[in-house]
């Protein structure tokens, strides 16, 4: 009774419009790498409390065996045990998993951009992939850490190179610009933040995310209007300041991860009309050598069911689009480099 009365109504709100009347009966093995750090431990609460999932796994290189002690008291039915790198390991962690989040990498602090952190997280993002791809080759692999526009990339070269890519698996998740562009014109507007949806298109970094307010039937003019798209493209900077160099955010992270993976349970589960912006293998600017694109993407039990088109623009959010395309393009170029030269062993 417990999990289909919290199946039917979402821990996220009126995100979810439609009524679902599976039950959280299938087993579901959740893997969260780099599950003690800042975003993988309220990632992984919120898994906990998540009736669709049966089996957590939490993996990272230290603290995991603790946060899953810890999360495990949890009075819900799921099983949940924590790895590190010596003993059963990553292997044993991903084996069975149909959802891999992955949250490890270094954070920012003041004064960085998210392609500051390349150099560090575009090694550990490797790994994690090719273990992934040794271990879970069909899972749905969920792309956290920064910089979102090259990890995920780098993620679908290191699956290549092993012969398990399939597009319709990997996602960069950019949900939480969404839940911004969402909280930051209900702030303005004075509306309910859970009944707005706004479509964010693009990537995860600065002028790379492109919130289409046009398509939720909002016009904001002049000083207001490059506020409002200012802070939803730089949120994340906004939340590095206030930190002053105790890292990023992490809590509302946590939640968009969390939602990104119920969505994407649901429509494994047989729900229909489930869509969620997420970053992918995307046909629509290709022609342009874009390859990597969030926009609205519907959701299935195969990941990726239909990559929706970005729709009617206005003049103003064209500008932003073209200008977006051109740093896109050098951010995945940058990843796919590094990955081909740096494959390793
Ligand atoms: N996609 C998005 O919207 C967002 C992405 N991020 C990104 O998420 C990443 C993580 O952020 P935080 O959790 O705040 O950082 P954190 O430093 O608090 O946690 C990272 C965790 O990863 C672990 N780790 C490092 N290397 C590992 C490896 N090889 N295998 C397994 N675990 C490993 C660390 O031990 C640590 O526990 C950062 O790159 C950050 O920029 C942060 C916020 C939003
Ligand atoms: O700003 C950062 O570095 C973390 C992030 O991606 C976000 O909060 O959107």
């Amino acid at each position: 009774m417990f999990a289909a009365r919290q199946a039917s109504k979402s821990v996220f709100g009126a995100v979810q419009r439609r009524t679902f009347s599976a039950t959280a009966s299938n087993a579901t093995k959740v893997a969260v790498l780099g599950a003690a750090g800042g975003i993988g431990q309220p990632l992984s609460l919120l898994l906990k409390l998540n009736p669709r999932v049966t089996e957590l796994a939490l993996y990272d290189i230290k603290g995991a065996p603790g946060v899953a002690a810890d999360i495990s008291h949890i009075n819900t039915k799921s099983t949940v045990k924590g790895y590190e790198p010596s003993g059963a390991g990553i292997k044993e962690c991903l084996t069975g998993a149909e959802i891999v989040l992955i949250p490890a990498g270094v954070p920012r602090k003041p004064g960085m951009t998210r392609d500051d952190l390349f150099n560090t997280n575009a090694s550990i993002v490797r790994d994690l992939a090719k273990a992934a791809a040794d271990a879970c080759p069909e899972a749905n692999i969920l792309v956290i850490a920064n910089p979102v526009n090259s990890t995920v990339p780098i993620t679908a070269e290191v699956f290549k190179s092993k012969g398990v890519y399939n597009p319709k698996r990997l996602f960069g998740v950019t949900t939480l610009d969404v839940v911004r562009a969402s909280r930051f014109i209900s702030q303005l507007k004075s509306t309910d933040p859970a009944t707005e949806n706004i479509t964010v298109v693009g990537g995860h970094s600065g002028a790379t995310i492109v919130p289409l307010l046009s398509q939720a039937g909002y016009t904001l003019e002049g000083a207001e209007r490059d506020e409002y798209i200012k802070r939803v493209q730089f949120g994340g900077d906004e939340v590095v300041q206030a930190k002053g160099g105790a890292g990023s955010a992490t809590l509302s992270m946590a939640m968009a991860g969390a939602r990104f993976a119920e969505s994407l349970l649901k429509a494994a589960q047989g729900q229909s009309g489930v869509v969620e912006p997420t970053y992918v293998d995307s046909p629509l600017y290709k022609d342009q050598g874009v390859t990597y694109f969030a926009s609205q993407v519907e959701l299935g039990p195969n990941g990726v069911e239909k990559i929706h088109p970005v729709g009617e623009m206005s003049e103003f959010e064209q500008g932003l689009l073209e200008v977006c395309l051109k740093d896109l393009k050098s951010n995945i170029e940058k990843g796919e480099k590094w990955v081909k030269e740096n494959m390793g062993n």
